[in-house]
């Protein structure tokens, strides 16, 4: 991609350390985030999403570790940050929302102090106006009578608006890059689309960058331009949303994409695609040799076994690792 990244990834390795082995969990990753893109990070569960957005802000914790690669956020390096400087950047340029907001909101603090601490931390405003601009986030977030509800506690708030209240803070100082992990995953279907308009509309109006994960390809293909498809720790395929249902190109993509419902039949006309995909995501610790998905391939060969694939352009754009590609 161009210079202009706002975030580049670069052969990304994360290890899962066990004794005195190291065990590959994220390998050779790379992507980048334009300013105000939405790039999206797609596969089943275990395939090494939510540790590399952990790896992105600096809270990979033991027993994984950063093994090597680089992280280029506005052109600057911030793999080995201090704790410090990454404390600087960690909810004020870059922020991120997790699944399950109760883990990350403070349920002895009340809402609105919890949002306005942002401002005092990173912006340097006094408690008093930090507390006015925290009503006027929550109002943002679209939470009813918000000058009331700034001094709820979290357990007396609903799921969805605790998920409200968690991007409240995680826009607060209107970061440059939002990571938003599984956001709606613990919520029930209709609040889940309220949630995911807000993220898009608020990132839009802010012109805030987002990197979603899911392990839902449809949810990912609707709220992003460009997508990654991650399969045990590699991205194994990265392209335009389009592109990916109009023609995944490596099994895995075209697997996800034959198990969504309605795309399913169209994505699999005329050639020759996985209907489900059986078999599950190897522990990191039991990756096999050659390329990881050979195992659950349909299209699998003896080089798949042999070697693992290197990342080949694609003539339309986009990149996947496969031997076999469409
Ligand atoms: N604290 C940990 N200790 C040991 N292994 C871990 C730890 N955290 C993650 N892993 C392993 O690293 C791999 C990648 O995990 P990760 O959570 O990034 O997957 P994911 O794709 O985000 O899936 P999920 O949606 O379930 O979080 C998995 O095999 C997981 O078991």
């Amino acid at each position: 991609m161009s210079d202009e990244a706002l975030l580049k990834v670069e052969n990304l390795r994360l290890d899962l350390v066990v004794g005195s082995r190291r065990f590959g969990a994220v390998k050779d990753v790379s992507f980048s985030i334009g300013r105000g893109e939405t790039f999206g990070l797609v596969g089943e569960s275990g395939c090494g999403k939510s540790i590399t957005a952990l790896a992105l802000i600096g809270l990979l914790r033991a027993p994984l570790a950063f093994g090597g690669g680089r992280i280029l956020f506005k052109g600057r390096e911030i793999q080995n940050l201090p704790g410090s400087e990454m404390r600087k950047l960690r909810g004020n340029a870059i922020s991120m929302i997790f699944q399950e907001p109760m883990t990350a909101l403070n349920p002895l603090s009340p809402v609105g102090r919890q949002i306005a601490e942002m401002f005092v931390l990173h912006k340097g405003a006094t408690w008093h106006e930090a507390e006015r601009k925290a009503v006027e986030a929550l109002a943002n977030v679209r939470v009813p009578a918000p000058d009331r509800r700034v001094k709820d506690y979290p357990h007396q708030l609903s799921g969805g608006m605790r998920q409200r209240v968690m991007i409240a803070i995680a826009l607060a100082c209107r970061p440059d890059l939002l990571l938003a992990d599984e956001p709606t995953t613990a919520l029930d279907v209709t609040v889940q689309a309220e949630i995911l308009e807000l993220i898009r509309d608020l990132s839009a109006a802010q012109g805030t960058a987002v990197l979603m994960i899911s392990h839902d390809l449809g949810l990912i293909a609707n709220m992003c331009a460009r997508v990654g498809v991650m399969y045990a720790g590699r991205l194994v395929e990265e392209r335009a949303a389009q592109e990916v249902f109009r023609a995944p190109s490596h099994p895995y993509t075209g697997g996800l994409v034959a198990s969504l419902p309605l795309l399913g039949a169209r994505a699999s006309h005329g050639r020759s695609r996985l209907k489900e995909i059986s078999g599950v995501v190897p522990a990191v610790t039991a990756f096999p040799e050659g390329c990881r998905f050979n195992p659950r391939c349909q299209a699998r060969t003896e080089i798949c076994i042999a070697e693992d694939p290197e990342e080949t352009a694609l003539p339309r754009g986009g990149r996947v690792r496969c031997h076999h590609h469409a």
